[in-house]
């Protein structure tokens, strides 16, 4: 499974973090930047990765900023991105369980190192549960369809 990944400036060292993380255990990943701590805009960086895994170049993204809110409200203007912010590793599991999320998001300033990298792990190996949940995920899609011009 490739991953893509993004971050802003506020997102930046938890993201290369995050990519130790995935060399470690042999994950392939595609980093869509940003390359340093140098302020930057956040709404780019999760277009970015949003735009990756709707292609399918990507299956899945992780995202990064000061919060996890901004980018990950950017990642989901972008049709079929369900991108959920996580702070804890429940939310992690159910956000793939019961949501299908696609993208990860993740809040440098909010959750420490360790927290982080286990909510990676629960996220990344947790599938989607189906079921009842499949007709709710689509219809979200289909709200998505409804404001599509
Ligand atoms: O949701 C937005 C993110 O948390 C940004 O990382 C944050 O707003 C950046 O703030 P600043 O420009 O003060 O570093």
């Amino acid at each position: 499974m490739k991953i893509a990944l993004g971050s802003d400036h506020g997102g930046f060292k938890l993201k290369e973090e995050i990519k130790k993380y995935l060399e470690e255990r042999g994950i392939p990943y595609q980093d869509f930047g940003t390359n340093s701590s140098e302020s930057v805009d956040y709404p780019a960086f999760g277009m970015k990765v949003a735009e990756a895994v709707v292609a399918g170049e990507c299956e899945r993204g992780i995202l990064c900023c000061g919060t996890g809110i901004g980018i990950s409200i950017s990642a989901n203007k972008v049709p079929g991105i369900r991108c959920a912010v996580v702070t804890d590793t429940f939310s992690a599991q159910m956000s793939r369980e019961h949501n299908n999320a696609n993208i990860l998001a993740l809040g440098e300033r909010v959750v420490g190192v360790g927290l982080a990298l286990k909510i990676v792990e629960v996220w990344l190996e947790t599938e989607f549960a189906g079921g009842r949940h499949e007709k709710r995920v689509n219809q979200i899609g289909d709200i998505e369809a409804k404001y599509r011009g």
